[in-house]
């Protein structure tokens, strides 16, 4: 038996700017502050036409660097792409992404704003004040719901990657939402990249070996189910973490003990058999021997244990689930890149072969994972390359283009050549060969899907041309990347890379060999 409980360690967020009580957001209206996270500060909401509660998450942008623009990005990115894809009674909805107006508070003014459907409280809030030693209430319905909601979200192909009781949501007529879909990221294979911001008491032992530096801890499904058993075992004990100690890290340090055989797993004396079986099992020690334990496993145990139907969920906000409003690409780089497809559009393409080790061997011509290209752009550039089917143009190659146009910034620009955008486009040239990236029915050369998917079209017909015209197969990279900072008659003509680029070929050479080595 152990005395472990959450700490408020994830608590310490330093002070935020905040709207005014009242404040509009498009047809939204903002009262109270519910709470802050990581990120943002989440508020009380209603619809304005008819007073319908919702909850709007405001994540703020203009205090941020650009490496941070392009995590958050990634990461309202991931939730409003993954509340779209998911449809479930046990997972929040996301009904609309927008930008904060407000010229008044520049701290705010160009934030992201998510609006979804408003919990009464969190599990987090329920522990926090709950006695010890005993199940709260509603514990059997709130691990249905969660379960639930797992299996679901792995069936779907996603892994949470950050399942605590602050992102379990509850409603006030007795619905359990998983939240917080921030660190979800698409399951390829059997696991996925995500950023080390996950809370320390629910991460799996094996996640301090496998950490793999800028790209974040290998997070496969069975993380969530590690991730289920604290959980489970918190609900049913009033908030006792399994592992004992007074910190989060003391309690994670505990847990990896038990992992390397150091020390047994105590479990709380007072469980249920059939649950005390069901955490052990969520708690095997590494991910090869929870791997037979499934979220749709663990599901149907709860299920069969505490021997109810899962409720369906009464939505709460039936008036604006129509869909999403995506942010305008002007925004921000990484929330620009949603499109209806998204980051999905060439997974497969785009997804190189999981190994034993979790590491990772690419196919010749993609974008190494460990290279400086922005995640958020990966798929874009990924998508658009694969869309030219003449071998040449691969992702790296793409990509080393990019990096040279603007170093992957999406409001680059030198007007004293009238080049704007990530891929530095002239408007009157996009515009002869644009392409409707992010398919949101405009062609936009400061949207990066658009630019990155026009530049894909355009230099796949200059590879084209060239080879048409003889030049040297091996030349293609060099005299693509001159050609589009020229033309493909001037390449023609010249036979090769004209001098006066060949500083910035030779630039693009450069990138395309890291990206390849
Ligand atoms: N849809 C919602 N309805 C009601 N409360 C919510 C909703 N979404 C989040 N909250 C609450 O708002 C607070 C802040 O949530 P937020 O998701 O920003 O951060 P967090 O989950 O606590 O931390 P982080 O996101 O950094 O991991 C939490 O207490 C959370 O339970």
């Amino acid at each position: 038996m152990t005395s472990g409980r959450d700490t408020h360690e994830d608590d310490l967020a330093a002070p935020r700017p905040r709207l005014p009580d009242g404040f509009r957001i498009e047809g939204w209206e903002v009262g109270a502050v519910i709470g802050s996270g990581g990120w943002g500060t989440v508020y009380e909401g209603r619809t304005v036409a008819d007073g319908t509660p919702v909850a709007v998450k405001v994540l703020p942008t203009g205090s941020l660097g650009p490496g941070q623009r392009a995590a958050l990005g990634e990461l309202v990115a991931r939730e409003v792409r993954f509340s779209a894809e998911a449809d479930h009674p046990h997972l929040v909805r996301t009904h609309a992404v927008c930008t904060v107006e407000a010229p008044d508070l520049p701290d705010l003014d160009g934030a992201i704003a998510l609006v979804m459907d408003r919990a009464g409280a969190s599990l987090k809030d329920v522990l926090d004040v709950a006695v010890t030693g005993g199940p709260i209430d509603g514990a059997a319905r709130v691990l249905r719901g969660v379960a639930a909601g797992l299996a679901h979200m792995h069936a779907a192909g996603w892994v949470h990657g950050d399942l605590k009781p602050a992102n379990v949501l509850l409603g006030t007529d007795g619905q359990v939402w998983l939240a917080d879909f921030g660190l979800a990221a698409e399951l390829d294979g059997t696991h996925a990249h995500l950023p080390p911001l996950g809370t320390l008491d629910h991460l799996p032992p094996e996640w301090w070996s496998q950490r793999t530096g800028t790209e974040g801890a290998v997070v496969r499904p069975t993380a969530d189910v590690w991730a289920f058993g604290v959980l489970a075992h918190q609900v049913l004990t009033g908030g006792l973490h399994p592992f004992p100690g007074a910190t989060a890290r003391a309690r994670s340090l505990a847990a990896q003990s038990y992992a390397r055989g150091t020390a047994p797993l105590r479990l709380d004396a007072g469980l249920d058999e059939d649950l005390r079986r069901l955490i052990a099992d969520c708690l095997a020690p590494d991910h090869t021997a929870r791997l037979p334990h499934t979220a749709r496993s663990v599901a149907d145990r709860v299920e069969a244990i505490t021997g109810g139907p899962a409720r369906r969920r009464r939505r709460l906000v039936p008036a604006v689930a129509a869909g999403l409003v995506v942010v305008t690409a002007a925004t921000l780089a990484g929330v620009a890149l949603l499109g209806p497809d998204g980051e999905g559009r060439d997974r497969d393409a785009a997804t190189p072969t999981p190994t034993a080790t979790g590491s990772r061997s690419l196919p010749p011509g993609e974008i190494p994972e460990d290279s400086d290209v922005p995640a958020a752009l990966r798929p874009v550039i990924t998508g658009a390359a694969h869309r030219c089917t003449d071998e040449e143009i691969t992702p790296a190659l793409l990509a080393a283009m990019i990096k040279a146009e603007s170093n992957f910034d999406p409001k680059a620009s030198r007007p004293e050549s009238d080049e704007y955008g990530i891929a530095m486009w002239t408007p009157g040239v996009f515009n002869a060969w644009a392409v409707d990236g992010d398919e949101d029915g405009h062609k936009d050369h400061m949207s990066p899907p658009d630019a990155i998917a026009t530049m894909s079209g355009y230099v796949c017909w200059l590879d084209q041309r060239f080879k048409e015209a003889g030049l040297p197969k091996k030349d293609l990279p060099a005299l693509v990347a001159a050609g589009y900072r020229t033309s493909d008659r001037t390449v023609i003509e010249e036979g090769g890379v004209p001098e006066r680029v060949r500083p910035h070929v030779d630039k693009v050479l450069g990138y395309l060999a890291d990206y390849q080595r």
